[in-house]
């Protein structure tokens, strides 16, 4: 067995013992793939665990004098709260000025996908996009904001189905300069 076969394994020999645990008989029809089916579903949706963010920023681009403001936005991510391991999704809003390298666009929604693959807090993937594109780009400065819906927020415990959760982290230049700050802000709300 590969090693992916053995956590697969694994994965489904306790989601089977979660279900007997909570009343369910494992064994009756609609449930006897349930186990392998959730062991798939883990493999694929915490395939960014141990990966590094930095390696979504492999190409990069000299940046030609370009000095204005770079904006990715409404990058959809799902991930997994890790308090209650039920998703928590939304959108991505990312802004950066160059020092002398730029990105290719999509490795930005690549760097979402890596670390929204593993359980997660909003606060901590705001910051891990933020330092990756800090740390491979070096620029004069990043701005991430993060919008999630938490279901373990509408689906079970308080309940308040309609709200949503912001988060968001400058860095360099955009920690002090409020008017650049404006400039993104204006930039995520141009449809
Ligand atoms: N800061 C932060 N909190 C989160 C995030 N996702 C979930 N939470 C919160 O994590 C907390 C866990 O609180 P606990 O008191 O340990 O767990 P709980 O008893 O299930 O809490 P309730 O959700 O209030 O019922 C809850 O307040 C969640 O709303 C996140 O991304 N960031
Ligand atoms: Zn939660």
């Amino acid at each position: 067995m590969t090693i992916k076969e053995i956590e697969k394994a694994s994965v489904a020999k306790y989601i089977r013992a979660i279900l007997e645990a909570i009343g369910e008989d494992p064994n009756r029809e609609g449930l006897q793939d349930t186990p392998n089916r959730v062991a798939n579903m883990y493999i694929e949706v915490f395939a960014g665990i141990g990966v590094d963010p930095k390696t979504a920023l492999t190409t990069t681009f000299d940046a030609e004098n370009y000095e204005g403001m770079i904006v990715v936005k409404d990058i959809d991510y799902y991930t997994f709260c890790e308090h209650h391991l039920i998703p928590f999704f939304g959108k991505v809003d990312i802004g950066y000025i160059p020092n002398d390298k730029i990105v290719g666009l999509s490795k930005f929604a690549r760097l979402t996908e890596i670390v929204s693959k593993r359980p997660q807090v909003q606060e901590r993937m705001t910051k891990q996009i933020a330092d990756a594109i800090e740390g491979v780009l070096n620029p004069k400065g990043v701005i991430v904001s993060v919008e999630g819906q938490h279901l373990c927020m509408c689906a079970r415990g308080v309940k308040k189905t309609s709200s949503a959760t912001v988060t968001t982290l400058k860095l360099g230049i955009f920690k002090e300069n409020s008017s650049i700050v404006r400039e993104f802000e204006r930039s995520i709300l141009t449809k």
